[in-house]
């Protein structure tokens, strides 16, 4: 349910350019408090998909997809349109169930195997649990349209968590402070920009404290302008924090200051992998030339 109509103010600078900031860096490494306390640290679990096979009909859209994504590393997805990527993600939330194979978080799958070896469908209870560990952030927002910027943050926490309301508002109020977003706890989505809510949406994601944080094209629903911004925040975080980060973008700079690991996925499988360096400046597979040719003339 992705607001439709954003009146956006004109944001300073500042505003859209928060980071996070030096300051409050710099109390972090000493006292671990403010916008550092609103940062997961620690035990973050891994991600393997083995032998994944999803299909919508007869489109078969991951082919026995194996890979891994260790506790802590930040790996971006590229590839082109309709590959599957933003599947992947979908299937790690739990918002897509898969047709075989088995996806862990740590050392737990979404999906439990019987005794005789056969995969059968986690029961709710489970899936919830699972589900609690991972956060995603969408390109198109997706706030609570009739709810405040505070509220948006507070109603998982409170109703998921089952944190307490004060415990929620501290936590939404540290991470509000950490996003640049403190003097607009009381306004709606649609007073604010696009690059602001996509700021909210990130802060509404670690309110419920995940483990593991998923990005699906975060700044393409954006005004260039405003594109900075979410991407510098983002790479605070990625630095701050020791969240798992699996990162879908069609923005390569974006893609090399983010990730440990870069993933080429077409045709339902991984072409090839390796660090942003190689992959962008020596991609060995002809696929991966021909994307990154494709992305650079577009
Ligand atoms: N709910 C669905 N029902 C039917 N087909 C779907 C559904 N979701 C995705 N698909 C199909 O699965 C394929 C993969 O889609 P997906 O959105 O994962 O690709 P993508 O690599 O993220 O693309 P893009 O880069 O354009 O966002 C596409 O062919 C898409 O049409």
């Amino acid at each position: 349910m992705p607001p439709t109509d954003t009146a956006p103010e004109a944001p300073t600078p500042e505003e859209e350019s928060p980071g996070v900031s030096k300051e409050k860096k710099g109390g972090r490494e000493e006292d671990g408090d403010g916008a550092a306390a609103a940062l997961p640290h620690g035990d973050a679990p891994g991600i393997r998909f083995e032998k994944v096979v999803k299909r919508f009909g007869s489109n078969v859209v991951l082919r026995e997809l194996d890979f891994a994504v260790e506790p802590g590393e930040r790996v971006t997805l590229i590839g082109p349109s309709g590959s599957g990527k933003t599947t992947i993600l979908r299937l790690l939330m739990t918002l897509e169930k898969l047709d075989d194979g088995l996806i862990w978080i740590g050392d737990d799958t979404l999906w439990h195997m019987d005794k005789g070896g056969r995969r059968v469908p986690a029961n709710q209870r489970h899936l919830h649990e699972m589900r609690k560990q991972v956060g995603m952030v969408f390109q198109q927002f997706n706030l609570f349209p009739n709810m405040n910027v505070l509220r948006n943050l507070t109603e998982g926490p409170v109703r998921v968590l089952r944190a307490s309301k004060d415990e929620a508002v501290e936590r939404a109020r540290g991470l509000l402070d950490m996003v640049g977003l403190s003097d607009k706890e009381n306004a709606h989505p649609s007073q604010l920009s696009g690059g602001q809510q996509q700021r909210v949406a990130i802060a509404r994601a670690l309110a419920m404290q995940p483990k593991v944080l998923l990005l699906d094209e975060v700044t393409s629903a954006l005004d260039p302008e405003l594109v900075v911004g979410v991407q510098d925040l983002l790479r605070d975080i990625a630095r701050e924090s020791d969240l798992t980060m699996l990162c879908v973008t069609h923005e390569m700079n974006f893609a090399k200051d983010i990730s440990n690991r870069v993933l080429m996925f077409d045709q339902g499988q991984i072409v090839e992998e390796g660090p942003p360096d190689r992959i962008f400046g020596e991609p060995a597979e002809q696929r991966t030339r021909d994307f990154l040719q494709a992305v650079l003339a577009s």
